[in-house]
């Protein structure tokens, strides 16, 4: 039986409207904690609604361009506050709707409203710099200036941090954005977008619209009046955007899978590490990109290692998103679900040795949602798929290494190149690992993920476009830059 727990649908918002869809359709956003729980309904958009918005943020461009940084980030400090002053309900929203903990779904909310801030505070920072010119009566300068309309297209695993780490940095440099969020997350992306428009942004100056990514995404990405898209989200999906952006010469940033590794040397202080790679690993049931999934053990300490990484993960509480003392949450939908479960089969089929979890939970109250226990397969060979592909589940692989040169060489054997992280106590490993390891995310005795607001972010090899989101590093995409010279 199906339970209502809201009676709230929420709509698009087009040039400060909250429009219905043309259609006059929507999706429902259902509970992976408990698959009979409606979260809430959101607009199933169609072509004329994203054209509406696109309309809208071309429209708002110039006016928004024009009032200035400076104005622009107070919009994002009030949007900040109201985001703080929701953030129990947004956070509570969030576990509900994509089964992240209520203590991860709030750390995530207070991240949003720190991002907030800290693009705000941008309004206050430089927009270009003096260069001396040869002419020594000529003034050389460069300016920022915003690239246009950008389309904004996230992923359901960080459903408040990710389109807040997109939309602060677009509007404070004075771009207009046309927001599609993943549908399994689009109640709580709904509340984030409300928090900025009761900040009184301009209209048109944020859009948002739901609906599925073949019609909404898609038709976002081929828009020919969007002059720049940002997409977090699968591999698949991400050379769609590419092939797009780059046929009609459009700016584009992607940010794709991981296949994350950790590093465990003969020195390392094995009790950090096992935690580490507990935190790393299943936190977020898995599900972030920059998730713990091999982990690379030298050989002197892999029983040694592996005997407790074992007798701690079966201490981890599964369960309802919402429940007290709870640690690791459901799969976020029932699609990832069944995406675990295959991969929990062909780690079995493969010859991999299961040596904890590996279940997917039934009895109870667990029949009502999408949970599996946290999973450690041994004995994994670096060709094996669960070796090799991006889970996005509470699953890790272990390898053995003979030294530390060898467990760099195995770190490095995946396309992907996110986020790498080494447990050791010797100076020398530490920078040889930085050296030679091929990841955007570089970490010494800390978990794979994790990612500070005020740095850069992104990936090496097939996880990114090369340029990198958060902290000053988004100027670079958000912004064009003008040369000027300027002869009295
Ligand atoms: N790097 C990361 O952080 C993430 C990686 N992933 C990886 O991707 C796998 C699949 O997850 P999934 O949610 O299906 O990821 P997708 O790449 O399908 O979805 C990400 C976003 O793209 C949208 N989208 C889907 N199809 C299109 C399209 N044709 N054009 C434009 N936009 C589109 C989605 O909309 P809609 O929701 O409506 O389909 C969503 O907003 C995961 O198992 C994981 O491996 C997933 C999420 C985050
Ligand atoms: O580790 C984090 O905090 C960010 C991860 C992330 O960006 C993602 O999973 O998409």
């Amino acid at each position: 039986m199906e339970t209502v727990t809201t009676e709230r649908t929420f709509k698009n918002l087009i040039n400060n409207k909250w429009e219905e869809s043309s259609s006059n359709e929507t999706l429902k956003s259902m509970n992976p904690s408990n698959k009979h729980e409606v979260v809430g309904y959101v607009q199933k958009s169609d072509k004329q609604d994203l054209d509406m918005a696109v309309e809208a943020a071309v429209q708002a461009r110039k006016s928004w361009r024009k009032i200035g940084k400076v104005e622009r980030s107070q919009y994002l400090y009030k949007a900040a506050n109201i985001l703080e002053g929701r953030l129990d309900e947004i956070a509570e929203t969030m576990a509900r709707e994509m089964g992240k903990t209520l203590p991860e779904s709030k750390g995530e909310t207070a991240r949003g409203v720190a991002i907030l801030r800290y693009y705000a505070s941008e309004g206050m920072r430089k927009d270009g710099d003096m260069i001396p010119s040869t002419d020594k009566d000529a003034l050389l300068y460069t300016k920022r200036v915003p690239v246009g309309v950008v389309g904004i297209i996230t992923p359901w695993n960080f459903p408040v941090a990710i389109p807040i780490w997109k939309i602060a940095p677009a509007l404070i440099y004075g771009n207009t954005v046309v927001f599609k969020p993943a549908t399994e997350a689009a109640v709580t992306a709904a509340k984030v977008v409300e928090c900025l428009a009761e900040a009184g942004l301009p209209a048109g100056v944020l859009n948002f619209v739901t609906g599925s990514g073949s019609v909404v995404g898609q038709n976002l990405i081929d828009h020919s009046k969007i002059q720049a898209i940002t997409f977090t989200g699968s591999d698949t999906i991400g050379k769609v955007v590419a092939r797009s952006a780059s046929e009609r010469g459009i700016k584009f940033q992607l940010e794709m899978g991981g296949k994350n590794p950790v590093i465990v040397t003969k020195d390392a202080d094995l009790n950090v590490a096992v935690e580490a790679v507990i935190s790393g690993a299943f936190r977020s049931t898995g599900q972030k990109c920059t998730a713990t999934s091999r982990v690379i053990v030298e050989e002197g300490i892999y029983n040694q290692f592996v005997e407790k990484l074992i007798q701690e993960t079966e201490e981890i509480k599964v369960g309802n998103a919402l429940g007290e003392d709870v640690w690791m949450g459901p799969c976020a939908h029932e699609q990832q679900f069944n995406t675990v479960k295959e991969y929990l089969e062909i780690g079995r089929e493969e010859g991999a040795t299961l040596l904890a979890g590996g279940e997917v939970l039934t009895d109870g109250e667990y029949s009502n949602g999408f949970f599996v226990t946290p999973t450690i397969f041994g004995d994994v060979d670096a060709d094996m798929r669960i070796a090799k592909e991006e889970i996005f589940g509470p699953v890790i692989a272990l390898f053995k290494a003979t030294d530390l040169e060898d467990a760099i060489t195995q770190a490095n054997d995946t396309e992907c190149g996110l986020s790498a992280s080494i447990f050791t106590t010797n100076i020398g490993s530490f920078l040889e690992f930085v050296d030679e390891i091929e990841a955007g995310l570089v970490r010494i005795n800390a978990e794979s993920a994790g990612v500070e607001l005020q740095a850069p972010f992104g990936g090496m090899k097939a996880t990114s476009t090369g340029s990198r989101e958060q902290g000053e590093a988004a100027k670079e995409f958000y912004t064009e830059i003008k040369t000027v010279f300027v002869k009295g």
